[in-house]
């Protein structure tokens, strides 16, 4: 086997507030493979954005990588380990600040955001911003990094290029702007690009132009993606694995098939659930009961436990392991009380906002976080 492009091993990393810590991400571990599409799905609030900038070490105060490995083609972006006083610090092989600018971020691992607004500057027109990032990350200048920003564009679908060039952002569709950001990110020819909600803010159609093209150059660049969405249908879509997120922890991974065809956790199952279909009116659809809990003070247990349809009593008290369980062959991982021999069988039904959904029942929203 190739050794795999991005490595995350057990990666925690949380955020220091007046209110206590916030365990944003608490120990995911994920493979990222040359060529690959690498989801990370679940709902607002889940770590997924955390978890995108804590690989480029982009995460911003209070926050912190408190704990875990990365590493790039073997080289340790994140790597700690302990002092004689018994406290936690950076190895020696660890990458500087200085070396993930210089030789890590844009060049090897680009990332592009939600909203291109935040990513472009208003008073600098497109084309010159993008031969300043080319010029920066690649050893060109001048008319040839000119050239290059004009291929790009025109290898993104914008019409007529060299004249998009000197248009300003504002004059750019939502949909042309993600574009841009794309040209950006793959114009130093990165092996890894990580997309975060790149598609959020546009049209469904829009969307799925920007999915086809990001596919094609997929196909043509061989560049690997990790693609955060809150959206099953886009994981469907573009996806060649995937990792689902739930209150900074991964609790379900596998081919993208497996997880749709071979689903093993109650949430994985009420996130596809809420899929809308055509065949469906809105009145059929099942949104997942309740919002997610805070992450500065998850459940005890199973974190899924308090909106869970099939929780029981065990799932209060025990942490479901994180396992390998395999769909006819190949990988799959999965935490859930239910594939642990830890007495899920006895144990009594628990009664959640989703078991009384189920049931029938009236469901009331258990939000505390907006009032
Ligand atoms: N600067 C910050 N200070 C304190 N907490 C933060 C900060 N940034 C993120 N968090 C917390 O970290 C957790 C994970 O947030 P994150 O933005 O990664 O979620 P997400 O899955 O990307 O959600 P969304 O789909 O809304 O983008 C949340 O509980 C959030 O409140
Ligand atoms: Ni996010």
């Amino acid at each position: 086997m190739t050794e795999p492009l991005l490595e995350i091993e057990n990666l925690q990393t949380q955020f220091f507030t007046e209110e206590g810590v916030v365990r944003a991400v608490d120990g995911i571990s994920l493979t990222v493979e040359p060529g690959e599409i690498v989801g990370l799905v679940g709902e607002s609030g889940a770590g997924k954005s955390v978890a995108a900038s804590s690989i480029l070490r982009l995460v911003e105060e209070p926050g912190e990588i408190v704990g875990g490995r990365i590493s790039y083609q073997g080289t340790p972006l994140v790597e700690f380990e302990e002092a004689p006083d018994g406290s936690r610090r950076p190895t020696d092989a660890m990458l500087s600040n200085r070396e993930m600018r210089k030789q890590i971020r844009g060049r090897e691992i680009a990332i592009i955001f939600q909203d291109p607004m935040e990513a472009l500057n208003p008073v600098f027109t497109v084309g010159s911003q993008l031969k300043e990032f080319i010029e920066i990350n690649r050893e060109v200048s001048g008319e040839m990094a000119r050239e290059i920003a004009i291929d790009m564009l025109r290898e993104v679908g914008i019409p007529e290029p060299k004249k998009r060039y000197d248009s300003y952002p504002h004059q750019f569709s939502g949909g042309m702007r993600q574009r841009v950001l794309i040209a950006m990110a793959l114009s130093c020819e990165p092996n890894l690009i990580i997309a975060d909600e790149p598609t959020t803010a546009l049209d469904v159609t829009v969307e799925g132009q920007i999915i086809d093209l990001v596919r094609d150059l997929q196909e043509k660049y061989d560049t690997s993606f990790i693609w955060v969405t809150h959206d099953m249908g886009v994981v469907a879509e573009i996806c060649d694995r995937v990792n689902v997120m739930y209150l900074g922890e991964i609790i379900e991974q596998s081919a993208v098939d497996d997880l749709f065809y071979d689903t093993k956790h109650p949430y994985t199952e009420a996130l596809l659930q809420s899929i809308p279909r055509p065949d469906e009116t809105v009145g059929q659809l099942n949104p997942i009961t309740g919002v997610m809990p805070e992450a500065i003070n998850p459940p005890s247990g199973c974190r899924f436990h308090t909106r869970c349809p099939d929780a029981r009593e065990v799932c209060q008290r025990a942490h479901p392991a994180y396992q390998n369980v395999m769909s006819e062959g190949r990988d799959h991982h999965v935490s859930c009380v239910k594939y642990e021999s830890i007495g899920y069988e006895d144990s009594d039904p628990l009664e959640t906002d989703a078991a009384q959904a189920f049931s029938g029942g009236i469901v009331e929203s258990r939000g505390e976080s907006d009032d």
